[in-house]
């Protein structure tokens, strides 16, 4: 794909979002923009479905719904029906799944990528104590598993730089020395092209508050894959992962299938605002998507990579996700100007300035405003 936005297959979608024309929005790759439906489908579950069928509400679709939009994001993550359940945060899904691959472990070490989003590297911390295990900060592409590891936990795209790890590889790599992998798909769920089925993956987990839309502090997503669920036992056993919720037993019994990932009550409005959400992609091909961010991403940097002080921290070729990341050493002044500027991204310290592309709502013309008004303020 190239920049002429005539040839961008997917201009129209952007009237799908409820978005300000006078603001350049770049941060999609930290809390997404709102779906126009979404604010129509809250307002109905609230006054309709809380307000008239009260608690009735949950036997007519609440109590299925995290498996049931967990099966809608499974369709964008290459995993068959029934592996993947919506609830609680990143952290704490991220907390299970580690529990739940080094349980009855005989190896030494859990391996974490050595720049990872903080919360991910203090829940590996975490399990490491709790377990008796070493954690090993590596280097994700050259991780050294051995014999030793019980699991490794990648990021999928790196959320500073935007680098993009091989998941065939490396899932392969933990596999031919009999280790887990547990891969962070924050920053690529919806927006890349993942084949977790079909890669044997062991275990995955993200976020839905990205790329995917659904709001701030839409719950996380937890991929078990159906051949491990009988031996997947997660550390926080609460009563809606029992067997049996309703029947009120004194002690736990692990639900059938994904379900027994689940933990407490799960958050209905948070979660049927991602439902909704997902409609959007009900209308794309993931591919075209893909395409997109590459071509944004590409438009972006080659308008600002020579300018004066600022270096390019994102991979150049097809190594990368949806985002581009600066380095200059005023980068957090430089934000804030940007921002007065209506252009929207982040600053992540010491000194990156990220500008995340989301595919479906960002423009050509959004790369070129951004790259003017970053020369502007440089
Ligand atoms: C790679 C990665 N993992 C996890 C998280 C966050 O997890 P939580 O939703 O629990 O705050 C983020 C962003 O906040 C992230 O970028
Ligand atoms: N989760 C966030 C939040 O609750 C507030 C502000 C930002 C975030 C983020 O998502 C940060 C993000 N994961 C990052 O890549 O930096």
């Amino acid at each position: 794909m190239t920049a002429d936005p005539t040839t961008d297959p997917l201009a129209h979608v952007r009237d799908l979002f409820d978005l300000d024309d006078d603001v350049v929005y770049l941060d999609g790759n930290s809390l997404g923009a709102p779906p126009k439906n979404v604010a129509a489908r809250v307002q109905e579950v609230i006054t309709h479905q809380w307000g008239r069928r009260l608690i009735r509400g949950w036997s007519e679709g609440w109590w299925e719904a995290p498996e049931r939009v967990g099966d809608r994001i499974g369709r964008l993550i290459g995993a068959a029906p029934g592996q993947v359940v919506v609830g609680d945060s990143t952290s704490v899904n991220v907390f299970k799944a580690l529990m739940a691959a080094v349980r009855g472990t005989d190896r030494a070490e859990i391996v974490v990528d050595a720049g990872t989003f903080p919360t991910d590297g203090y829940l590996a911390r975490s399990v490491a104590e709790l377990t008796g295990l070493e954690l090993r900060p590596a280097d994700p592409r050259e991780p050294g598993l051995s014999e030793r590891t019980a699991v490794v936990l990648l990021n999928h795209v790196d959320y500073l730089t935007g680098r993009l790890l091989d998941m065939a590889e490396l899932t392969a790599r933990a596999h031919e020395v009999g280790a887990k992998v547990v891969w962070d798909l924050c920053h690529s769920a919806g927006v890349l092209p993942i084949e977790l089925d079909a890669l044997g993956v062991d275990l995955a987990v993200g976020c839905t508050y990205k790329f995917l839309n659904g709001g701030p502090g839409s719950p996380s997503f937890l991929y078990v894959p159906t051949a491990a669920q009988p031996g997947f036992h997660q550390p926080l056993t609460g009563w809606t992962g029992h067997r049996a919720p309703f029947a009120m037993a004194p002690d736990y019994v692990p639900g059938p299938g994904v379900s027994r990932a689940r933990v407490g009550t799960p958050d209905i409005l948070s979660m049927l605002a991602l439902d909704a959400a997902l409609d959007v992609w009900d209308r794309v091909e993931l591919a075209d998507v893909r395409a997109k961010g590459l071509a944004l991403t590409a438009h972006f940097r080659a308008l600002v990579e020579d300018l004066p002080g600022v270096g390019v921290l994102t991979p150049a070729d097809e190594w990368r996700g949806h985002q581009v990341s600066l380095r200059h050493p005023d980068a957090e002044g430089i934000m804030r100007r940007l921002v007065d500027r209506q252009v929207i991204g982040d600053f992540r310290p010491p000194d990156v300035l990220r500008f995340g592309f989301a595919p479906l709502y960002n423009s050509f013309r959004d790369a070129e405003r951004a790259a003017a008004a970053l020369r502007q303020v440089l």
